[in-house]
C-alpha cells in the first residue's frame, strides 16, 4: 500500500510517537510525507520515505495528485485544529480529493489506530478489487 503520512507543526510529536509504535507495520508499504513531517519520522524510526515539499510550499498539493492518479491508498494527516494555516485551500482540496477517490482519511491519533491495525489485518483489500 502507498500511504501518506502529515502532520502540522504542533502533531508532529504525535506522529513521531504513532510511527515509533507502529514502525514494524509500516516499513511493509510504501511511505511518503510532506517535507518536514517525513525528516522527523526518518529521524526518529529510520523508516524509509519518499519526501515532498513542504506543506506550506506544495506538499499537499504533490500528495493530492498522487490521489488523482490513483496512485495512493490511504492519508494519515494530523490536523491541527486550533492553528491557521496559510495553506488551508491546500489542505481542504487534499481532503476533498479523497472524498472524490474514496481514500481513507484519517485526521488524529485515534482514527489511526484503527486504521492501522486494520490495515495489517488486511481489511485495505478491497483497494485492489477496485477498479
Ligand atoms: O503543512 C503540512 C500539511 O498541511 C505539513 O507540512 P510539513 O510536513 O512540511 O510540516
Amino acid at each position: 500500500m502507498n500511504i501518506a503520512l502529515i502532520a502540522h507543526d504542533k502533531k508532529k510529536d504525535d506522529m513521531v510517537n504513532f510511527t515509533t509504535a507502529y514502525t514494524a507495520i509500516l516499513k511493509k508499504h510504501t511511505l511518503y510525507a510532506t517535507g518536514t513531517t517525513g525528516k522527523r519520522i526518518n529521524e526518529a524510526t529510520g523508516l524509509d520515505i519518499q519526501r515532498f515539499e513542504s506543506g506550506p510550499l506544495g506538499g499537499d498539493q504533490q500528495i493530492g495528485a498522487k490521489i488523482a492518479t490513483n496512485e495512493m491508498d490511504l492519508i494519515i494527516f494530523f490536523r491541527d485544529p486550533l492553528t491557521a494555516q496559510p495553506h488551508e485551500p491546500d489542505i481542504s482540496a487534499l481532503m476533498r480529493l479523497c472524498d472524490v477517490y474514496q481514500i481513507p482519511l484519517v485526521t488524529n491519533v485515534g482514527g489511526a489506530e484503527v486504521l492501522i491495525r486494520a490495515l495489517d489485518a488486511g481489511f485495505f483489500e478491497w483497494r485492489s478489487l477496485q477498479g
